[in-house]
């Protein structure tokens, strides 16, 4: 099939996005005029600054730009705004569910607490699911540069809202700070029944990918892209069938592959992991999740069958129960 109409087959295609930080789909638009709102002091005049900024070499360089981009977000609205146009992003994408991640600490530092981001992203998401059946859940994400001590409190403050989040995840700057960093916070969370995730071998070794699912307990990997150089990893991963959500525009943005067309996500896939494509943080990384999967058929040889399969495991890989993954399944044909 000749690649635009690949492309336009996939975009049509229900899908679901598993990897997906709510703070990094903050437009440039949005940001700015959240900064005029609150008066935030941004070192950025125009539109076209902020998007010239976006010029990253490695996962910090952009970590320092999304938090400071994050420090906008203050009240209800602002949280309600933002989700709100992230799932109209899935309307028009055709990802009919999406497990998205936030990052209560980079609020909660700053004075912003659960009761005023959780009211703001369920509004949002209620909204969407009443308007047109979207699907979505909230998955609390750990900022792995601070200590287990702040994890532990984070998993505290949102003791009122546990109904309404499914899952923990981990994620902020990798090297030097393993999983194992955080055991007892992901065995706490698991008592509280929650699922998890963890960021491990986007940057970091193996190891650390071992750490995760051995320690931490974690039902999938995201990124996990490092894991193709240790073999017995890939094996265990396959065994035990543990998605890895990969991110192809991130990874070219930070550097962990130079060019799309280094990308191993073809050899992740022959290697039978349980892989899946995903935008992580789409304002910053040039484009949604349609945008990663059409990067990919630019950019490697890839066919329908391997397009199919990444598709299939979006919702494979998921949260969702066995009855409604078997439903969207059925619709990839
Ligand atoms: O890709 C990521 N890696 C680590 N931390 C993050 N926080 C937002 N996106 C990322
Ligand atoms: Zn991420």
């Amino acid at each position: 099939m000749m690649k635009n109409k690949l492309k336009d087959w996939v975009a049509k295609l229900p899908k679901a996005e598993l990897h997906l930080h709510i703070e990094g789909s903050l437009e440039p638009e949005l940001m700015m005029s959240l900064a005029k709102k609150h008066a935030v002091d941004l070192p950025y005049s125009s539109i076209e600054e902020v998007i010239d900024a976006y010029d990253f070499h490695n996962l910090q360089s952009f970590l320092d730009l999304y938090y400071l981009g994050a420090s906008v977000l203050r009240d209800e609205d602002d949280f309600y705004q933002l989700m709100s146009a992230y799932l109209q992003k899935c309307r028009e994408d055709n990802v009919v569910h999406s497990e998205i991640m936030f990052d209560p600490q980079t609020h909660t530092e700053r004075g912003i607490g659960f009761d005023i981001f959780m009211p703001g992203f369920v509004r949002a998401m209620q909204y969407a699911e009443q308007e047109w059946g979207q699907s979505s859940l909230l998955i609390m994400s750990f900022l792995r540069h601070m200590s287990e001590e702040s994890a532990l409190q984070t998993l505290e403050d949102a003791k009122d809202f546990l109904p309404h989040i499914t899952a923990v995840g981990l994620d902020s700057s990798e090297l030097g700070n393993p999983p194992q960093k955080f055991a007892r916070v992901f065995a706490k969370a698991k008592d509280l029944g929650l699922k998890r995730v963890a960021h491990a071998g986007e940057e970091g070794p193996p190891d650390y990918v071992w750490e995760a699912t051995n320690i931490l307990d974690v039902h999938r990997i995201d990124h996990g892209v490092r894991s193709i150089e240790d073999a017995s990893l890939v094996e265990h991963l396959v065994n035990k069938q543990i998605p890895l959500t990969v991110c192809p525009l991130s990874n070219t943005k930070l550097k962990v592959f130079e060019h799309m067309s280094q990308h191993n996500i073809l050899e992740l896939l022959e290697q039978g992991l349980l892989v899946t494509v995903n935008a992580d943080d789409p304002s910053y990384f040039g484009g949604y999740l349609n945008d990663n999967y059409h990067a990919l058929i630019d950019h490697l040889d890839i066919c329908q069958e391997q397009l199919r399969q990444l598709v299939q495991n979006s919702f494979s890989a998921s949260f969702l129960s066995d009855e409604t993954k078997q439903h969207w399944l059925e619709q990839c044909n």
